[in-house]
């Protein structure tokens, strides 16, 4: 039985752990410079150059003009597990699953879903219909390639918003739909000006950015920018970029574009997380996300990850945004649609998440969370948690279950009854169960005058006799 105090529940064994609950703890919460939001218009850019320079003048350690490019406290999260997470090789979704998953963002609070493409096949294009009607607070996009065909079919979906996208990459340009640069940005300007032309939103994204001829790049983007595209995407479609790189193609293009900027990042080499932080400080103002990162391949910027990290810049922005406790509930839901596990260090979500083990580290947790934890459990719904049947235990650790078994022992009888719980889990790992009875056994000795500190051997018989006595009784008669 779990020996938590509040109810709920880890969702691996919790028989070592128990739950403390220190919700009046002195959490620090970073403070953070604010930031403004920016368009990127480059007299904006000067005139946060001015001020940050008077700033500095004035105190060394004031924001420099990067801060105010930061959108750390200032994004919009554009939430893609019913589009790319459709690519991840697991991933089936009927209709009933995909409305459910819609509806689990949106009361999370993602300011956009993102579909499949309506020109993917006859149900995917019924299902955008149908979430379209669902009425939701969020926005709903879908996501094509940039082509009249496709755009024709998105704009009569009932969507808010197309998400147009094509290879910019020589590799791309080469071998995936062979257009030229030339070609590429006449067609973009016709779905622009198509979709415009319906009154909805409309992005336009160079895919594999990072591999694409950043003049291509950047003279494409002030094409589409100029004729009043709502957003321009960069895409970092194979996992190769550094924070180094998106730092200095998200600033580069926020000086040449005025629109909103979208920053979409593949996972490959365990950077996604990082990137979308980065393109954050350098001022993208949308990141694509999906519910545990589920994608091609390895996937994109997972949400739950995202939205740690984001916290932990500004815990009051991002709690005021979404609904934190949905988390878990909406990492369960996708899992179990796409049948895989939540792995076990997600942040938030990952089955020790909240978990402390070492006694130095329980200690220090005891006393206040904020020692060891960067996340609030109690802000996400969940509850944390210190390990103590094992041999990296400590007293401090043993004390807090001793008051909370309401048994009256000294320190140094509890520091005697620690290194006998260190002797037994020298063998095997003590369950929660293991470590309430032996505080327990230990306690009715000390209070019958049975057992003084470093008593050894007289412990050892009363911990022999209690499990002769519970291994040996007979099982009571069942009720009347
Ligand atoms: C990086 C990304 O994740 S982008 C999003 C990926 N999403 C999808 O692919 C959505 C699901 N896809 C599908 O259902 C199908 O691939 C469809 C309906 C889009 C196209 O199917 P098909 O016509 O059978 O073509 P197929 O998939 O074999 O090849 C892609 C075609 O699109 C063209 N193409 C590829 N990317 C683009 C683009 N961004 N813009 C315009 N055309 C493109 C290719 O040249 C190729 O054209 P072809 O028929 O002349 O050879
Ligand atoms: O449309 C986009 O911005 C991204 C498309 C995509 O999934 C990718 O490039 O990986
Ligand atoms: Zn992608």
């Amino acid at each position: 039985m779990c020996p938590h105090l509040n109810g709920d529940s880890l969702p691996n064994d919790p028989s070592q752990m128990v739950a403390v609950d220190l919700s009046n703890g002195t959490n620090g919460t970073a403070v953070h410079a604010s930031s403004v939001k920016t368009n990127g218009a480059n007299g904006h850019a000067n005139s946060i150059n001015a001020r940050a320079q008077e700033l500095q003048r004035r105190n060394p350690y004031a924001p420099r003009a990067s801060d105010f490019l930061s959108n750390v406290s200032n994004f919009k999260i554009i939430e893609s597990t019913l589009r790319e997470g459709e690519q991840f090789a697991n991933a089936f979704f009927d209709t009933k699953t995909k409305i459910a998953i819609a509806k689990a963002l949106d009361a999370f609070g993602v300011e956009y879903i993102e579909l499949t493409s309506p020109a993917a096949s006859e149900q995917s294009r019924r299902d955008c219909e149908a979430i379209c009607k669902l009425g939701l607070k969020c926005k709903i996009l879908t996501h094509i390639r940039c082509h009249m065909d496709d755009a024709r079919i998105a704009v009569e979906t009932g969507v808010d918003g197309v998400d147009v996208v094509i290879g910019t990459s020589s590799f791309l340009r080469e071998f995936s739909h062979g257009k030229d640069m030339a070609y590429i940005t006449k067609t973009a300007i016709e779905v622009i000006e198509f979709v415009k032309s319906k009154g909805i939103e409309v992005r336009f994204s160079s895919e594999d950015s990072f591999r694409s001829d950043l003049v291509d790049l950047l003279s494409i983007y002030q094409t589409v920018d100029k004729i009043g595209v709502n957003r321009v995407g960069i895409a970092d479609t194979v996992g190769c970029a550094n924070p180094r790189q998106v730092y200095d193609l998200v600033r580069t293009l926020r000086g040449v574009v005025k629109c909103d900027i979208e920053i979409h990042l593949h996972n490959d080499t365990g950077m996604a997380i990082a990137n979308a932080y980065t393109a954050l400080e350098a001022g993208v103002t949308h990141v694509d996300t999906s519910v545990l990162g589920i994608g091609e391949r390895v996937g994109i910027t997972p949400l739950g990850g995202l939205v740690a990290c984001l916290y932990a810049a500004n815990p009051e922005y991002v709690k005021s945004k979404y609904n934190l406790p949905m988390l878990r509930e909406i990492e369960n839901l996708v899992a179990e649609a796409v049948e895989v596990n939540v792995p076990f260090m997600n942040p938030v979500t990952g089955y020790c998440a909240f978990t402390h083990k070492a006694g130095i580290h329980a200690k220090a947790i005891l006393n206040n969370p904020s020692t060891y934890e960067i996340l609030k459990p109690e802000d996400f719904g969940l509850t944390r948690y210190v390990s103590i049947g094992h041999r990296l235990t400590g007293w401090n650790a043993v004390k807090s279950r001793v008051e909370q078994l309401g048994l009256k022992l000294t320190d140094d009888e509890i520091k005697d009854a620690t290194a006998k719980i260190k002797e037994l889990a020298d063998v095997r790992t003590q369950s929660m169960d293991d470590v309430d009875s032996l505080l327990r056994v230990y306690s009715s000795g000390i209070q019958s005058g049975e057992l003084a500190v470093g008593q050894k051997e007289a412990l050892d018989r009363l911990l022999r006799m209690h499990r002769e006595h519970t291994t040996t009784r007979p099982s009571s008669p069942p009720p009347a």
